[in-house]
């Protein structure tokens, strides 16, 4: 019965899709683990249901899938009795399922029979048919402002021209440049992604902090320096976006050396964080978690002067949890301020929020921070006061240059069709360098990373030898392969594209997400970052916010992102600062075609510019080429059986596409409440998805017990995390993704989560 007869042994359980479901905190397993244990007491009040029964029996294993009862059976879409029918041999044009004549398990279906048409057919335009907008988020090149007569002081502006080669603002810089020199109210700064808001608020904070160098001139004919003690404090939520901004303030204060700045982030000794504390700092940029630490445990951290405070980023500190810190913050600086012994220091602190969207969670963060704050804007016209609350909440703005496409890709196609697109996109040198591919968890990154670097010629190498020589031995093998990966990375994060690459255009594969130590995820983004090469970097939504990888032209969410929001930082990676972008997000027939409606919300025009496309186009387009031999579809299906093959003949493989299926069958189901209508997991087809993951299992017998290899240490690190004072937010700092919470950080973290999270942003950290 074909892949129905595979979901009829899958059961989809009340803990998963049950609209009530009520964890919303945590990461995807610290909520498993949470609906587990709930249903374990279900089940425990209930002795004699043997539905719940079989349910808890099932959840003793931590990684099994836990599905439950599937309530409403979907309509067929297979031949009903091809997994009865005697597995016959293969020809090109035979589209049957077949039973795998290996493993009774296994059933190898056909790529192109049986998927799902789109609800609303529409002929696919082209992405050159889109019209090419005006910039929204360039420099006013033509505009009259510069920074010197936005108020900068002649030295400042002449450093930003000469050293770092800025020869006139943005918008937002505009508008909070001007502001911020001028007023000492607080103040909100709400701009599109890649708008440069970190100058918008670094260049007026360090000419407030050169300019009481001017005033102590005049008094005491000393400049400030670094024991005139702490103005600033800049918080952000991640370590990698702490280090972004302290490279830029570095930048800047090489034209005023005398001013000096420091981080404390963790991820090293806490030692050597005190002893820069104790040195002096005027600027220090810091993540909440380890800035409550300090302000808790360290003298030497005395911030009496403290007259600026930034929350960059405000909605993803929201997001993270960080609303109790920082309220504990914002006490402690005005309980300990202080009037000041260096001339020129205002009497009040202002409070900078900053953000790319308006979500109801940094409106509460700006309750707990901001007084009386001005809301600064790219272009203040742009106020519409017409818009109700709820709208501006739901609505963001993509920078208008950003050409958004969707691809509507049944299950079964996904695979094919990512790896057909990204060919096309690497076939002519030069035209995309580099690429970022959006995944939905770690698993799926590690999986897809090995699939898409995988040698076949090696392959080929070691069955050939195989068959003349008995088999050569697998150590060798694996250690020869292992070396290969290190001579591009000493990590194993990067790795030849070998999937996409062409004989004149190799493409560099890196990976990315917040399971992998933070010394490799800064050496794996540092390197995407410098490469002057083709390269892809596949990853979670680790690196989604806030990140400024240098010249990212295309954007893929091959699974999208799980709210709007994250979709929002995720297409911002690219087509920033003025430049040309391209952004494409997979979809699925059916419930997901209604997400179309939100990527039309980000636009001014309601997405004029957003195109769409389909499998086939994008598998003609890929795999097509000028052999006459075969045609697209024969030339599509046979690396299908081939990356089905090499999943079957590598146990190792094979565990992780097992690991990775059933990891992203879970995030699917966290998708934010608001847009859990449109990526239901009821109408997801679990034995077309499995064959995306190169697999040929039916998806009920798909169960990888244990942890993923490597997790061991990110395991310890957390043990270690738990027990400090950061707790569950070193947690989020460090973002290891965890199997093995404890209660009480699993309590502590669900209890954060449920009161601020809508979604499941957590899963930027797996
Ligand atoms: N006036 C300018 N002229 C040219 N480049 C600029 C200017 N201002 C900022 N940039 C560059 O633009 C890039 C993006 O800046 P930044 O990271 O501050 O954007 P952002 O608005 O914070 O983006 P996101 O919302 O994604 O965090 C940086 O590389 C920065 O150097």
């Amino acid at each position: 019965m074909a892949d129905d007869g595979m979901l009829m042994n899958f059961t989809i359980g009340d803990s998963v899709i049950k609209p009530e479901a009520k964890f919303k905190g945590g990461t995807w397993r610290d909520r498993l683990t949470a609906k587990k244990r709930s249903a374990h007491r279900v089940s425990e009040k209930e002795p004699g249901d043997g539905e719940a029964a079989a349910r808890n029996a099932a959840s003793k294993n931590p990684n099994q899938i836990q599905l439950g009862t599937r309530p409403v059976k979907r309509q067929r879409t297979e031949d009903t009795d091809s997994f009865n029918r005697p597995s016959a041999p293969r020809s090109g044009g035979d589209r049957r399922p077949q039973q795998h004549p290996r493993d009774p398990r296994q059933f190898i279906s056909s790529l192109f029979s049986s998927n799902p048409e789109a609800r609303n057919p529409e002929e696919p335009k082209e992405e050159r048919d889109a019209e090419d907008a005006k910039p929204t988020n360039a420099p006013l090149i033509d505009g009259l402002d510069t920074f010197t007569n936005l108020g900068l002081s002649p030295n400042l502006a002449a450093h930003l021209l000469t050293k770092l080669e800025l020869k006139a603002p943005t918008a937002i810089q505009t508008s909070s440049i001007t502001q911020l020199l001028k007023e000492e109210s607080d103040a909100f700064i709400q701009a599109e992604t890649g708008s440069g808001k970190t100058l918008a608020y670094l260049l007026p904070l360090v000419q407030r902090i050169m300019d009481l160098s001017k005033a102590k001139n005049e008094h005491t004919d000393t400049q400030v320096h670094r024991d005139s003690g702490l103005f600033a404090i800049i918080l952000a939520p991640t370590r990698e976006l702490c280090k972004q901004i302290s490279v830029v303030l570095e930048n800047i204060l090489r034209c005023a050396n005398w001013i000096v700045c420091g981080t404390v982030i963790g991820g090293e000794k806490k030692k050597s964080e005190k002893a820069r504390l104790r040195k002096g700092l005027n600027i220090l940029v810091a993540t909440p978690g380890r800035l409550v630490d300090h302000l808790d445990n360290t003298e030497a951290l005395e911030v009496s002067n403290v007259r600026w405070l930034v929350l960059d980023e405000g909605d993803r500190l929201m997001d993270m949890g960080f609303e109790e810190e920082l309220q504990g913050i914002v006490k402690k600086l005005d309980a300990r301020q202080r009037p000041s012994r260096v001339p020129g220091v205002p009497t009040r602190r202002t409070t900078i929020l900053c953000s790319a969207t308006l979500k109801m969670n940094v409106q509460k963060l700006g309750e707990i921070s901001l007084k009386d704050a001005v809301h600064i804007k790219a272009d203040p016209s742009d106020e519409d006061e017409e818009k109700s609350n709820k709208e501006e909440e739901e609505s963001f703005r993509v920078p208008a240059q950003l050409k958004q496409s969707y691809a509507i890709v049944p299950a079964k196609l996904r695979l094919v069709s990512l790896t057909a697109y990204l060919k096309r996109t690497f076939m002519r040198k030069g035209s995309v360098m580099k690429a970022i591919v959006f995944m939905s968890c770690a698993d799926v990154v590690d999986f897809h990373f090995e699939l898409f670097s995988r040698n076949q010629d090696r392959e080929q190498q070691r069955k050939s030898d195989e068959e003349q020589k008995d088999g050569k031995d697998e150590k060798d093998e694996k250690d020869e392969k292992d070396e290969e990966k290190e001579k591009l990375s000493a990590h194993g994060t990067i790795a030849p594209g070998r999937a996409f690459s062409t004989p004149t255009n190799p493409v560099i594969l890196h990976r990315l997400h917040g399971s992998l130590p933070q010394n490799v995820r800064t050496a794996t983004l540092g390197s995407f970052s410098r490469s002057t090469e083709a390269c892809v970097m596949i990853c979670t939504d680790v690196a989604s916010r806030g990140l400024d990888l240098p010249n990212v032209d295309l954007v893929v969410e091959y699974d999208p992102a799980f709210s709007s929001d994250d979709h929002t930082h995720r297409i911002g990676r690219t087509a920033r600062v003025g430049r040309d972008g391209r952004a494409l997000v997979f979809l699925q027939p059916g419930c997901e075609e209604n997400y179309v409606e939100v990527l039309k919300r980000g636009y001014r025009d309601g997405g004029k510019a957003l195109t769409r496309t389909d499998a086939n186009e994008i598998l003609k387009r890929g795999f097509g080429g000028n052999d006459k031999k075969k045609n697209w579809e024969e030339k599509t299906t046979d690396w299908q059986i081939d990356v089905e093959r090499w999943a079957l003949d590598n146990p190792d493989y094979l565990e992780m596409a097992r690991r990775a299926f059933q990891s992203h069958v879970r995030a699917y189901a966290t998708h934010t409440s608001a847009e859990r209508s449109m990526f239901n997991i009821k109408e997801l087809h679990l034995g077309h998805l499995a064959k995306s993951f190169a697999l040929r299992d039916r998806p009920g017998k798909i169960n990888v017990p244990g942890l993923r290899p490597g997790q061991e240490d990110t395991k310890k690190d957390f043990k270690a995390a738990r027990n400090g004072v950061a707790g569950n937010k070193r947690k989020a700092e460090d973002a290891p993704s965890s199997t093995n919470v404890t209660d009480e950080a699993a309590r502590k973290m669900r209890a954060k989560m449920r009161e601020h999270m809508s979604g499941a942003n957590e899963f930027n950290l797996a």
